[in-house]
């Protein structure tokens, strides 16, 4: 079954890491033809011939940059990382996966003090979040393992993103704050839009059909 109902294929920008398994299990029942290859392979560019369709592996941070320059059409991407990274891209669908939170967390026995330093992968959204919030603090960008900040000193909070809760607790941190709620999102080139609508609008359809309900 052709995916497209004219010759126009479609590149799919898809997330390599912790949110892929649930993604192709979403593409799989979405009706979407998932190879073996896209499954387990190495090979970064997977096109599916007869349903004109390429799949690119990226890592999730950069798939808003290939969908923003239109070397994919589409792309399936956490919110954290379209607030963070801040691209010109149409946001199409919550696909309601991927769940997980943003959160202000510290030591538990934290009190403010003069020089206010907060943590985190994410320096665009806790610079937003503190500045709404009317607190003046340094952020400081960290690329990974940022529960380790408070615990050795570096800073009094931290910005990231929290799912079971595990990281936090195993390091002794509390939660503060809830920023926002996140999931995964389906989002198009704005050009590919326009131009390849009925092929986007096909795959759109058929992720709405499966978006979990309820949510
Ligand atoms: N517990 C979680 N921790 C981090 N990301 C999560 C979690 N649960 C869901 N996600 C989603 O998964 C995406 C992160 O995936 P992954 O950790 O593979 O990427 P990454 O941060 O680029 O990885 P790394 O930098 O460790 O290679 C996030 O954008 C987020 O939307
Ligand atoms: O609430 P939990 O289920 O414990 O998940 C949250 C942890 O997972 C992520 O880290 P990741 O594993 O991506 O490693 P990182 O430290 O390299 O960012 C996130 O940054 C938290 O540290």
């Amino acid at each position: 079954m052709a995916l497209t109902k004219n010759d126009q294929k479609l590149t799919i920008a898809m997330p390599k890491g912790r949110i892929f398994e649930e993604a192709i299990h979403f593409l799989q029942q979405a009706g979407l033809q998932v190879t073996a290859e896209l499954q387990d392979s190495r090979k970064l560019i997977i096109p599916v011939e007869n349903a004109k369709l390429e799949f690119i592996m990226a890592k999730p941070t950069d798939v808003p940059t290939y969908v923003e320059y239109g070397v994919a059409d589409v792309g399936v991407v956490g919110k954290d990382v379209l607030l963070e990274e801040e691209r010109d891209v149409y946001e199409l669908l919550d696909l309601h996966i991927g769940y997980c939170r943003m959160m202000v967390a510290s030591l538990p026995d934290w009190k403010p003090t003069e020089a206010l330093r907060v943590a985190t992968k994410y320096p665009k959204i806790a610079s937003q979040y503190f500045r709404e919030q009317g607190q003046q603090v340094e952020v400081i960008k960290l690329n990974g393992s940022v529960e380790l900040a408070p615990m050795i000193g570096l800073a009094d909070r931290i910005v990231d993103i929290v799912s079971t809760g595990r990281t936090l607790r195993e390091n002794g941190l509390v939660e503060l704050e809830s920023i926002c709620e996140i999931t995964t999102r389906l989002i198009a080139n704005r050009a590919s839009y326009r131009m390849k609508s009925e092929a986007v609008d096909e795959i759109a359809g058929k992720f709405l059909e499966v978006i979990p309900r309820g949510n």
